[in-house]
């Protein structure tokens, strides 16, 4: 991890352009409001590159690293014209703009960044409808119009079908903010029929009159912007963008340095291979690299699948000790998995002497935790997502509901203890701290079988180095008193803190029936999840060659639940007829219920 002062980056030129918002084109009020609302004294780097481009009404494609202000590079263009409307735009003129984005959590982040930037611009209405929310509510105000709409694409589809007083024909801007994350997660068809229905899909039907008053009539302008923006989203670009130009960083990073971006048309990034096609098409992530924040730290653990638990434990402990107001990020496979870690870390003791068991017992984990994953209630998502976002010091345990977009301040460290699905997702999880020019350390947990995923990565510019475990585990009580106790080249299953650790949580879950039903809830989702993994990864990630014993123990289980092994083996048939089904970038979704909480049938968040 990195040391304060010595690896802390300063913000500066490296994020920001030497240049002022105004200098960019944008009007004046606007350009006060960015440094009286939002503190902006400067625009970003990728700011300054896109915001001229996308004012001047270009289809544009943004590749830049997380946490480099994207968010401002579509919403203040689509406010500059807004504003300047003669006269003025009225809720009648229903929804101008629309910004898709994949989670609901997202959807509200975006809300909320649009209310603080329309401050001094009351006729601009900003809005959002989304999975979870209340239909009757949305549509009484999409009757009253909403002028900038942040939607959802399942639920905007519903309104798009079903709320006829929705107008949508003076739409002039759609953008597709994380546009990968939303194919990914299975909404092609839905993103077709929304530019179907909104007559913006390149030679599609025309826009469908409503009765709203019409205003003058400008050309379309499309957007898609990620972090991580690939051949992915090809289909989606070749349908819906005009000539685009991309922003983007093309060069390889040199250490400690910053890319520079640079702008080319789409035509520019044809891929020769790609013969048969006639669209010009985005290179894949592994040709390209993926662009991180030069400034993040970025670690790996080996651990024995039966060491885990205790290995994640004592990480967390350290960390909170070393420095106890921080805010650390954990991302599992799942959501059985992120309720039984919560549960654990905020009911687990252990005595102050461990070994004996003697002394009085503590907390094991005392500060602030929190959790946040698809299958909660819509409120104590909201709870969470807002509760991470104030607070100074926490713990979030986390799906990857929470591994795109999401700007929670401040957060020092991001722990990937199930590993992530392809680099790009890799790429949003750590994305969450080191964000605009501050320091930030990541943390990805491998098991000796997993190793290859470290060569994968490679691939995609991305190069980890390993954490010093041993360091962390011999500073326990335990360990630090009694030195003799070690041996020097110990097996980590075997180190002492390691064995008391994994008796007291096996003895801790096996008396709470509660905690022991989690556990194997838990348990057999993680295997679940584990032969749900897809392309190369299958050969990384095989259920094969995991011990299930070790499985449980890392659950906390002395003994492997025994329905697994049948509950799996359905569940991997089940991927392998999905997979056959379901190829290309525009496939269909998979599950119903609520989209934005389904990555297809891969893994449930
Ligand atoms: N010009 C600016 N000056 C200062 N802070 C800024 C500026 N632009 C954006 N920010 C801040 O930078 C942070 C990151 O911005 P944002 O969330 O838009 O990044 P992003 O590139 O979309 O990241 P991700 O790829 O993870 O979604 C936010 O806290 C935002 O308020």
């Amino acid at each position: 991890m990195a040391k304060k002062g010595e690896e802390e980056k300063s913000k500066g030129d490296d994020v920001f352009a030497s240049c002022t918002f105004s200098s960019l084109g944008l009007q004046s009020t606007l350009c006060d409001e960015l440094k009286d609302k939002m503190g902006y004294e400067a625009p970003t780097v990728v700011q300054a590159k896109a915001i001229p481009l996308i004012l001047s009404g270009k289809h544009v494609l943004v590749n830049a690293a997380t946490g480099t202000g994207k968010t401002i590079v579509y919403l203040v263009p689509l406010i500059h014209h807004l504003q300047m409307y003669n006269p003025r735009i009225e809720r009648s003129h229903g929804t101008m703009a629309l910004v898709l984005v994949p989670t609901r959590e997202l959807c509200i982040q975006v809300y909320e960044i649009l209310q603080k930037l329309l401050h001094r611009f009351h006729w601009i209405v900003p809005g959002f409808v989304m999975g979870g929310e209340n239909r009757s509510k949305e549509k009484a105000r999409l009757r009253k119009g909403i002028s900038i709409l942040v939607a959802t694409p399942g639920r905007l589809l519903d309104h798009l079908k079903n709320t006829s007083s929705f107008v949508h024909s003076n739409l002039r801007w759609i953008i597709f903010d994380e546009a990968d994350r939303i194919l990914e997660l299975g909404f092609g068809k839905e993103i077709e029929d929304i530019l179907n229905v909104l007559g913006s899909k390149k030679n599609g039907s025309d826009d469908k009159t409503d009765g709203a008053s019409k205003l003058p009539k400008f050309p379309r302008q499309n957007l898609l912007l990620s972090a991580t923006l690939n051949e992915k989203v090809n289909h989606l670009a070749n349908i819906s963008l005009e000539n685009p130009v991309l922003v983007g960083l093309d060069e390889k990073k040199s250490s400690g340095e910053m890319q520079k971006p640079s702008h080319k048309h789409l035509g520019d990034l044809i891929s020769n291979d790609d013969v048969e096609s006639e669209q010009p098409t985005l290179k894949s992530g592994s040709d390209a690299g993926y662009n991180l924040p030069a400034q993040l730290i970025q670690t790996y653990v080996k651990v024995p699948c039966g060491s885990r638990l205790v290995v994640l434990l004592s990480i967390l402990k350290n960390l909170f000790q070393k420095e106890p107001s921080q805010k650390i990020v954990v991302f599992f496979s799942t959501c059985d998995a992120v309720d039984f870690h919560y549960s654990l870390l905020s009911e687990f003791q252990l005595s102050s002497d461990a070994e004996s068991g003697t002394q009085q017992k503590q907390k094991f984990f005392s500060g602030k935790l929190l959790r946040l994953h698809g299958s909660m209630e819509q409120e104590g998502r909201r709870t969470s997502f807002q509760g991470f976002k104030t607070d100074k010091s926490a713990l979030l345990l986390c799906t990857d509901v929470a591994a795109r977009g999401l700007d929670f301040p401040k957060v020092r460290c991001i722990i990937q203890y199930d590993s992530p699905g392809d680099a790009s997702e890799y790429v949003h999880r750590v994305g969450r701290t080191a964000r605009l020019g501050e320091r930030g350390d990541a943390l990805l947990f491998l098991q000796p079988v997993e190793m290859d995923y470290l060569k994968d990565l490679e691939k995609h510019g991305v190069s980890l180095k390993e954490y010093p475990l041993l360091k962390v585990l011999d500073s326990f009580p335990i360990t630090a008193q009694k030195p003799q106790h070690v041996k020097k080249f110990v097996p980590l299953e075997l180190h002492p803190w390691v064995l008391i650790l994994q008796r007291a949580l096996e003895s801790f879950i096996g008396a709470e029936e509660k905690m022991k039903q989690m556990a194997k809830d838990a348990f057999c989702s993680w295997i679940r999840a584990y032969t749900a993994h897809r392309g190369d990864l299958k050969r990384i990630f095989m259920v094969k060659r995991l011990h299930l014993g070790h499985v449980a123990k890392s659950f906390g289980l002395k003994d492997q639940p025994s329905m697994v092994g049948r509950a799996f083996q359905v569940q991997a048939k089940k991927n392998k007829k999905d997979l056959k089904h379901h190829k290309g970038p525009m496939r269909k979704r998979k599950e119903s219920g609520k989209p934005e909480h389904n990555q297809s049938k891969r893994r449930k968040q």
